[in-house]
């Protein structure tokens, strides 16, 4: 998927044909003010103040506790992106921001945007260090409390948009009833095989931190003993010999280098019983053929290099790991919800 300028008006159509619109400036110069605008308008209550009702500016700044000038202007902003409309004197939410952004739509990203504006946007400083360097911030080291909170509850959000595509994307064994979940987080992909498949349980294993606020969220899904959390780290923990029919590790090989990500399928291998499945879920990197391809793909590998140093892997390299640990058959299942992502799934032979 790609962003790009579009024309609204046949003279603006002829005027990008023909070259003459500064296009870099898309991405340079509105590009950052676009995110920044959205992000604090979210972040100060903007959306959740209008909710489901017809309200004045008046209303909204007095909800919101903000100065009417700027906020008038944000919401002309806001209107230019298809999030907020105004019927005469009174602004309301499009349909697009009553199901993406307000808090109780089941597809909420509310917590996803409040991480970026309170931990992600700081990220970007480093950038220029990143380039020189090739360090990566390895935030999971450097995290405070508040923004494990964040986190957690942005990679729910993130997960609830995907989710019910996910159960229908991760294959499980007949008759399993054991997986692990290896950076796990809040459970939404557990508590979603576990419904689905009955006799299914599952243990999470995310690190101390992560468990200490994705604890209280996974409480909020009501699955008992059956979704269970486990603190640790999985490049150190023993995961055990032939204890799980699944394991399932989404968005996390991102994290790893080549070498960890070998040590986690080979650990993974060892702990499935024959038959078992892993499956890694990922935003593919296009490989150099495709270089010119996917945007969203370009920028994840750059944004989790930047904040953890390794990046995005391709579909060879990911299968490559799971091949030298043992695993066969393999599957590639694709994802409507998040454009490049992909759950690849290897059996124990
Ligand atoms: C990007 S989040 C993905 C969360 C969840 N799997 C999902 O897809 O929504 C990565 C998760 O991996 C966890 N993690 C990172 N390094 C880990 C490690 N070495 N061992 C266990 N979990 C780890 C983080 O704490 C975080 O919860």
């Amino acid at each position: 998927m790609k962003f790009s300028p579009t024309a609204q008006t046949p003279l603006e159509w002829i005027a990008l044909k023909a070259g003459l619109v500064p296009t870099p400036l898309a991405y340079s110069h509105f590009g950052f003010m676009m995110s920044k605008f959205l992000l604090e308008a979210v972040d100060k209550g903007v959306f959740e103040a209008i909710g489901h009702r017809r309200i004045s500016l008046e209303e909204i700044c007095a909800s919101c506790n903000l100065n009417a000038k700027p906020v008038k202007s944000l919401l002309g902003v806001l209107a230019t992106m298809g999030l907020v409309k105004q019927i005469k004197k009174l602004f309301c939410l499009t349909a697009k921001s009553k199901k993406w952004i307000l808090k109780d739509s089941p597809h909420s990203l509310y917590w996803l945007m409040v991480f970026d504006n309170r931990v992600c946007v700081k990220w970007m400083d480093h950038v220029g260090s990143f380039l020189e360097t090739g360090k990566g911030l390895q935030y999971h080291e450097t995290l405070t409390e508040d923004e494990w909170f964040y986190y957690q509850k942005a990679m729910e959000a993130a997960a609830s948009a995907t989710s019910k595509e996910a159960v229908r994307k991760i294959p499980v064994p007949p008759g399993a009833t054991r997986m692990l979940d290896i950076g796990g987080s809040h459970g939404l992909y557990s508590v979603a095989l576990c419904k689905r498949y009955p006799a299914l349980t599952s243990t999470i294993l995310d690190l101390p931190s992560a468990v200490e606020k994705a604890a209280p969220i996974l409480k909020t899904y009501n699955m008992g003993n059956k979704v269970v959390h486990r603190a640790g780290n999985v490049l150190e923990e023993d995961i055990g010999k032939e204890q799980y029919n699944a394991v399932v590790m989404a968005s996390v090989a991102h994290h790893f280098t080549a070498e960890e990500n070998k040590l986690v399928a080979q650990k993974v291998y060892d702990s499935l019983q024959p038959g078992g499945t892993f499956t890694i879920l990922e935003v593919l990197r296009s490989d150099e053929a495709k270089y010119n391809g996917d945007m969203l793909s370009a920028l994840g590998d750059f944004f989790f290099a930047l904040s953890s140093t390794s990046g995005t892997w391709s579909l060879k390299e990911i299968i490559g790991w799971q091949k030298e640990a043992g695993f066969g058959s393999f599957k590639k299942a694709t994802f409507l919800t998040i454009p490049g992502y992909v759950a690849i799934t290897g059996r124990k032979l």
